[in-house]
């Protein structure tokens, strides 16, 4: 029956499943009965006035549909209305790219370490600069509440406290270098809070720095130099080694570790590295050796280290680990003092089992005045200095300040943390079914009836596309979003949609069906279904006992085109009030009645029914909301069995 073999991953192990499947041409394209009460304000386009909701911004802006995609990236949006508000939209798009709302405002951006000057430069054309640098932590706490982005080095704990303290206002917190274990990732993902990090304008510096330390430590060049400083000719203490020939283990093969690799080979060395995540043959291309972690430690002369410090990583040189090693061993650490147990490596300097370190980076930083490492005859220190070129420090800063524009902006950037990497192509492609996939989920959390979770949700995708080509991550977060925000105080974004779904126990399942259309879009239709619930309007109950609706994109404006197993087609805009009734004629006419009596315009109608003269849901699109006594009214309409008024 299907062409496609159902394919099946999983995106989060415990709550989002994806499956895809291939159906034939649907027969459920049949046209339902339109009447459209067209109004004024009817959308021509795909133009989307989203406003950030006051909890997470401080300013709003109206933006066309691209751009209100990517701020649900970054940012607490909701796309509160549809218009063609040509004139304000010009107006306040001009504004956005400055970074001033309608309102007039600014983004505040705390820079608590140094930054370069072409960065700092870049952030004040786009907001307002707070450079605050050696900030305790409780003052950083004071003031992060009224900042939309934090910019900070390794210097600054981005804790929880710091993110708590944020009040939901923090948007970004870009890392002005590669190592982002000075911020709580895991809070931040909570908090909806976009990482992002400069990974690539210091990774020659950090390199550079390895081949200097290299090298200084086996000519002792800080020692002997303090020597002759302290009035003293030691030409026989300071006989050093020689580092041709000699086997050096880049133990994480990734940009910085790569360059050293790179520039031991030009000094003469044998070089092996240990990354069990790099590719053979990027190690190959350099002519270096992947082996395993022991291999490596327990062959070289040196060791230098350049992986990230992570669970895994924390101590992974430690009492057993120097055991391993070659006695009179070398070690270097640019990456981070953590992977190494200090007191360990003292002790293996103590014993010779190591011969000499250098370190740049400490567990602790600064370390303690009487460090017995950092005091080490046999240890050569810096004081973090691996990125601190001046090329290095503008790169960054630039890279960073960028990194941060963008995501203020709501663009999703290239080296966000802990985001999904969408591309703009797709974002953009996607725009109008982003708008399509929240409303969707706002509508059918309101069809639940109190009383029971949500526990399980399933979307299924209609497209003409194979699966593949489908990036469906966005508008599962969309989907998740209006679920959660109308029954929650969490607010979504495409950070934290997966992780809020799962804290709240809510399972995403996805299919994507292959039908027969056009493949030029993206996605014909987008269904959500929700199990094990109770409905206040039974007709969306679809057969299998699942709230069932379904929706479209027609002209780039979202509409909803099935209720169970009711089609409709009502533009999805305002509110909407459905009903199901004895299809018969006078029904339209006496709620419109009802509608007009109490000043509530509508915009839209449309009936649906399964059989002539049986059943019919007619949905309306209303701009205002109904007060009680025309929902009471509506209610005493004989035909009339069943209705529920929805917000959109
Ligand atoms: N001293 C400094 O000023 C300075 C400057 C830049 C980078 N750094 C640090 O250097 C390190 C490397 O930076 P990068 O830009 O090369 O990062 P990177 O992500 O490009 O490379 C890290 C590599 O480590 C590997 N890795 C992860 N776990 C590992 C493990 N258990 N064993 C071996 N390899 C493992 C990864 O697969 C990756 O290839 C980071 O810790 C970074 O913070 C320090
Ligand atoms: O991870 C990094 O990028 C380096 O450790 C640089 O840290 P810094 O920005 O504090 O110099």
């Amino acid at each position: 029956m299907f062409s496609k073999a159902m394919a099946t991953s999983v995106f989060n192990p415990c709550s989002i499943i994806t499956t895809s499947r291939a159906q034939p041409k649907s027969s459920s394209s049949r046209p339902s009965q339109l009447l459209s009460f067209l109004h004024s304000n009817n959308p021509a386009g795909p133009i989307v006035d989203l406003k950030f909701s006051a909890a997470a911004c401080s300013w709003g802006c109206q933006y066309d549909s691209k751009q209100s995609l990517s701020r649900c990236l970054a940012a607490n949006i909701t796309s509160s209305a549809l218009k063609t508000a040509e004139s304000s939209r010009e107006t306040s798009t001009l504004l956005a790219a400055e970074g001033v709302s309608s309102s007039g405002t600014r983004p505040t951006i705390l820079v608590s370490e140094k930054l370069g000057e072409a960065g700092l430069q870049l952030l004040r054309s786009f907001g307002d600069v707070d450079c605050s640098y050696d900030l305790s932590p409780e003052q950083l706490c004071e003031k992060i509440s009224s900042c939309d982005a934090l910019i900070v080095r390794s210097g600054t704990k981005v804790t929880r406290q710091v993110l708590e303290a944020a009040k939901g206002r923090l948007k970004v917190v870009g890392r002005a270098g590669v190592g982002i274990d000075n911020v709580d990732l895991q809070a931040a993902t909570e908090f909806g809070c976009l990482v992002v990090n400069a990974p690539t304008a210091n990774t020659v510096a950090a390199a550079e720095h390895g081949i200097a330390l290299i090298a200084a430590m086996a000519r002792n060049v800080a020692q002997a130099d303090a020597s002759m400083k302290a009035g003293k000719w030691q030409r026989s203490k300071y006989v050093g080694v020689s580092l041709v020939g000699k086997t050096l283990a880049v133990m994480g093969f990734g940009k910085v570790g790569s360059e050293v690799a790179r520039r031991a080979k030009g000094l003469g060395m044998h070089v092996i590295a240990h990354d069990p995540y790099a590719p053979a043959d990027k190690a190959r291309a350099i002519g270096v050796d992947l082996v395993s972690f022991d291999q490596a430690i327990s062959t070289a002369d040196f060791i230098s280290l350049h992986m990230p410090l992570t669970a895994t990583t924390s101590k992974i040189f430690n009492d057993d680990t120097f055991g391993k090693m070659k006695k009179g061993v070398r070690i270097v650490n640019v990456a981070r003092g953590g992977v190494i147990d200090e007191e360990a490596l003292v002790r293996a300097l103590d014993s010779g089992k190591v011969a000499q370190a250098a370190l740049d980076v400490f567990t602790e930083e600064p370390p303690a005045k009487d460090s017995k490492l950092v005091q080490h005859e046999n240890v050569t220190v810096t004081p973090h200095l691996g990125a601190s070129t001046k090329e290095a420090q503008e790169g960054v800063a630039i890279e960073i300040a960028e990194a941060v524009v963008g995501a203020l902006k709501g663009e999703l950037s290239a080296t966000a943390v802990n985001a999904p990497m969408v591309p703009q192509e797709v974002m953009t492609e996607l725009a109008p079914y982003v708008v399509l996939a929240e409303k969707l989920g706002r509508l059918a959390v309101q069809l639940v009836a109190g009383g029971r979770g949500i526990k399980s949700v399933k979307v299924v995708y209609q497209s003409a596309r194979d699966p593949d080509d489908l990036d469906t991550r966005l508008l599962r977060a969309m989907i998740t979003k209006g679920i959660i925000e109308p029954i929650s105080s969490s607010f979504i974004n495409l950070v934290n949609a997966d992780f809020t779904a799962k804290e709240k126990g809510l399972r995403i399942s996805e299919e994507r069906v292959v039908v027969d259309t056009s493949p030029e879009f993206p996605v014909h239709s987008i269904q959500v279904l929700i199990s094990n619930v109770d409905s206040k309007f039974a007709s969306a109950v679809s057969e299998n006992g699942e709230i069932s609706i379904e929706g479209r994109v027609k002209y780039g404006v979202p509409h909803l085109t099935r209720v169970g197993s009711f089609e409709v087609d009502v533009s999805l805009e305002g509110n909407l009030i459905l009903c199901r009734q004895i299809d018969q004629p006078g029904m339209i006419g006496q709620v419109g009645n009802i509608l007009g009596q109490g000043n509530i315009n509508v915009s839209f109608m449309s009936v649906g029914r399964t059989v002539r003269r049986n059943k019919a849901i007619m949905a309306i699109g209303v701009d205002e909301e109904p007060d009680k006594e025309a929902l009471r009214k509506i209610g005493t309409v004989p035909a009339i069995e069943e209705f529920v008024f929805l917000n959109l």
